[in-house]
């Protein structure tokens, strides 16, 4: 009985099945959530499911165990799906970092700025999609099925011939499509439709089925829409999934800067991250603005960084440009008022070295400008290195014997004239502290408790929540998020295509 099972099983695992793929009739339509949904119900029936998006466009990067950068979407879908990411899941991640340009990081690794005209228009896209279709197939070696994740719509018709990530990959991939519609946002008859009408019939031909997506209100309304979308496209409508207000999944930048919040209020203790136009790696606030105790906002208002007791300047993916917003929005002097006040200032990363004292940038990476003068609150210089610093990494905070991990994404270096450091990694000093300010490269440096704790103890709100287990509740997440789209998606249609050769 024993030998069966394991047999079946076995084949289970290792039979390779017919990728998913889901795409939209626009950006935001919900892809990226029920990527991350599909990999988690079929990690639970036993399947070993891998995300894959041959393109984002990003500034919330993630590191691989291997020290290489991919987007952040990606990361969650494998943690939904119960594996380690790697760079084959997201072989191209474009980060904006100035008008019209952006970081091209290939495999994990950057290989230079272009302006979008460049990389839409430049014939490279050939070459890239060979390194696409060479990271898609490492990845299907690996794992079964791949989920794989379209961007935008799949109806610009004048990008199209160029498209890399769309239903170009759909094809090679050979995927059952799924194509996903917003609801909410209206329109979705038209969308639908006019999206599979302009397709080529070899592509229509891999349309499976649509997703009616983000549905407030009463679905049995919708019963007569369902069909009317059938007759029209002669696809089925696999499901109409409910707007899930109650599950947290890390979003998408763009949605996710939409609704956090803006504003100042009272009886918590507020900490204001500053809204940098080329904010990055915002993630790392997800859990402290979670913290009962605590009421997180992005602002650039002045009054409210006065009234804030803490300011956290994040991650920024053009650091000098950003230190002249702060400057011109005279945002600079107001932390460096709350600085001599004594309330507690903060940076991360591209923060970290806003409170130094001079930022350089030699090679341009960044920046036309070459060097300017940083706020000046820690005594640190920053250079921007040709090289980019990716890397994952276990460390103590301050005199704290817990091990905390978090991850480092940056081009810049920081020699101090003496370091008051606020880590420890591998023995190294790392970062900066004094009495009311610190600063660190350290990414997800909060998703440690004990620095949220220390951060927060000498206010005099009480800790009233249990000790936050992050890793718990984002897996008691990935769970509630599958068992939503069970119960409103017919997954058994979507296995049996996974199952079928063609
Ligand atoms: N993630 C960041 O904040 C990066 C900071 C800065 N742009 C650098 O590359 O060094």
């Amino acid at each position: 009985m024993f030998v069966i099972l394991a047999f079946l099983f076995e084949i289970k695992m290792t039979k390779n099945l017919r990728p998913i793929m889901l795409v939209g009739t626009g950006s935001d339509v919900g892809k990226s959530i029920l990527v991350t949904g599909i990999c988690r119900i079929l990690k639970q029936k036993g399947y070993t499911p891998a995300p894959f998006k041959a393109q984002n466009m990003s500034l919330n990067s993630f590191v691989t165990k291997d020290g290489l950068e991919i987007g952040r979407a990606q990361a969650v879908q494998a943690e939904a799906a119960g594996i380690s990411c790697t760079t084959e899941m997201n072989p191209v991640l474009l980060k904006p970092s100035g008008a019209n340009k952006s970081q091209v990081i290939l495999h994990g690794k950057p290989i230079g700025d272009q302006t979008a005209r460049s990389y839409f228009l430049g014939n490279n896209k050939q070459e890239l999609f060979k390194e696409v279709k060479k990271a898609f197939t490492k990845l299907q070696a690996q794992y079964s099925p791949i989920v794989l994740e379209g961007a935008g719509s799949i109806s610009e018709l004048n990008l199209k011939h160029r498209d890399i990530v769309n239903m170009r990959m759909a094809q090679y991939a050979n995927a059952a499509v799924y194509l996903v519609a917003d609801i909410d946002r209206g329109g979705v008859f038209a969308s639908v439709y006019g999206s599979i009408a302009l397709l080529d019939e070899d592509e229509r031909k891999l349309i499976k089925g649509i997703i009616i997506n983000k549905f407030r209100g009463d679905i049995s309304l919708f019963e007569e829409g369902k069909k009317m979308i059938e007759d029209l496209t002669n696809v089925p409508v696999l499901g109409v999934i409910p707007f899930a207000k109650d599950i947290y999944i890390e979003e998408e930048d763009s949605l996710a800067l939409d609704t956090k919040n803006k504003a100042i209020t009272t009886g918590k203790i507020n900490i204001a991250v500053v809204l940098l136009p080329f904010i990055s790696n915002f993630t790392d606030f997800n859990r402290l603005e979670k913290d009962e105790r605590v009421h997180l906002f992005y602002t650039r208002s002045k009054e409210d960084l006065k009234k804030a007791d803490i300011i956290i300047i994040p991650g920024s993916k053009n650091t000098i440009a950003d230190m002249q917003f702060l400057r011109n929005a005279e945002l600079a002097q107001e932390i460096l008022n709350a600085y001599e006040q004594k309330k507690k200032v903060i940076g991360i990363c591209g923060g970290f070295q806003m409170l130094g004292q001079s930022i350089s940038d030699p090679h341009h990476v960044e920046n036309d400008i070459h060097t300017i003068p940083g706020l000046g609150i820690i005594p640190a210089h920053t250079t921007m290195a040709a090289e980019k610093t990716t890397s994952q990494c276990n460390f103590t905070f301050k005199a704290y014997e817990e091990t905390c991990t978090g991850y480092e994404i940056h081009m810049g270096i920081t020699s101090f004239e003496h370091q008051q450091k606020l880590n420890t990694i591998n023995n190294t000093p790392e970062g900066y502290m004094d009495e009311h300010c610190w600063g660190t490269y350290i990414h997800g440096i909060f998703d440690n408790s004990i620095v949220i704790d220390d951060l927060l103890k000498n206010f005099s709100i009480e800790n009233t929540s249990e000790t936050f287990d992050y890793k718990k509740y984002k897996e008691e997440n990935y769970d509630k998020l599958a068992a939503h789209l069970v119960s409103n998606l017919d997954m058994d249609y979507i296995i049996a295509q996974m199952q079928s050769s063609l």
